[in-house]
């Protein structure tokens, strides 16, 4: 449904997006990860057609990006999305529906929390409660192509696991979803697959176990006694390694009468992926 060859994008003097290429299918959830500055947000541009690519292709459905048709069947959510700040959320809702030759959808309104606020005016409105109303205006005509730029921005705990139903709902109704995002847990049991931007090129791309899997990073024991274990100064200590059941092993005869008081191991993540390839280019995550 998204088919990318050769993206490039220039902002000023500089190259932002550089040779991108991937595809997204239907059913499918992709996530677009990187440091700030990578160039998610100026590929997503291309792709919704809200920017002009300088180079390459993008093909939404076969259709340019950006025409009549393909908008369409885009859903789109961009950070800091403009809203008619006079109009009140129900009349907001009615006239994207409207464009789309649809009503509000009364799910959406619900499960985005968007009931109580029917009639607040959107200028009115907190950062997480027009984050919930811009979700729902992409989501509304059940388009067939997804495309949200850290669509959990401003979101509390608990709208944030009620998107991840939404998207999830998407996904089983055939949509191809591509997902820029900073939050790399979600990213890691969301996604299908994720692509990694450094510097406007991808440079990992795949399933999100098998991306952290190859980074080799190690895992984290962080054990606490009772009182400091023989030889050691402190009564906590942290040991990164790759083996988690050697290290415990290792570490059983030297616990022999002293009570552990807690045990925390904590695996390797997509977020040792972006750092390690951050490092590799030179650039910091900020
Ligand atoms: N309006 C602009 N004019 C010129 N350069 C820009 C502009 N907006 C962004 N850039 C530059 O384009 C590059 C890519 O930015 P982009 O917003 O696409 O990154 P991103 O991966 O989405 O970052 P973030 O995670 O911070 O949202 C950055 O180097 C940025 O400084």
């Amino acid at each position: 449904m998204i088919e990318v060859s050769g993206l490039t994008r220039r902002r000023g003097p500089n190259l932002v997006v550089d040779g991108l290429s991937f595809s997204v299918s239907h059913g499918e959830i992709v996530g677009l990860i990187g440091v700030n500055g990578a160039g998610k947000t100026s590929a997503l541009e291309c792709l919704a057609g809200l920017a002009r690519a300088d180079g390459g292709e993008v093909r939404i459905a076969g259709l340019a990006p950006g025409s009549t048709a393909a908008r369409a069947i885009t859903g789109t959510l961009l950070q800091h999305p403009g809203l008619p700040g006079r109009l009140c959320v129900a009349e907001t809702l009615d006239l994207f529906a409207r464009l789309h030759g649809i009503r509000p959808s009364p799910h959406l309104v619900e499960a985005l929390g968007l009931d109580a606020l029917a009639r607040q005016r959107v200028d009115a409105l907190s950062g997480g409660q027009r984050q919930r109303l811009a979700l729902a205006i992409a989501l509304q005509p059940a388009p067939a192509v997804l495309l949200l730029d850290e669509p959990a921005t401003a979101l509390d705990p608990a709208m944030r696991r009620d998107l991840r139903g939404l998207i999830e709902e998407a996904r089983t109704g055939g949509a191809a979803i591509l997902m820029a995002t900073h939050d790399l847990a979600e990213a890691t049991s969301l996604c299908d697959r994720v692509l990694l931007l450094s510097a406007g090129r991808l440079v990992a791309a795949g399933r999100p176990a098998d991306l952290i899997a190859a980074a080799g990073a190690p895992s984290r024991i962080t054990l606490t006694t009772a009182r400091p274990l023989p030889g050691e100064r402190d009564d906590t200590m942290v040991i990164e390694t790759r083996d988690v059941i050697a290290a415990l092993t290792a570490l059983l005869p030297r616990l022999a009468g002293v009570p552990v008081v807690a045990l925390h191991v904590t695996g390797a993540g997509l977020a040792e992926v972006v750092l390690a390839a951050a490092e590799l280019d030179g650039t910091r995550c900020t």
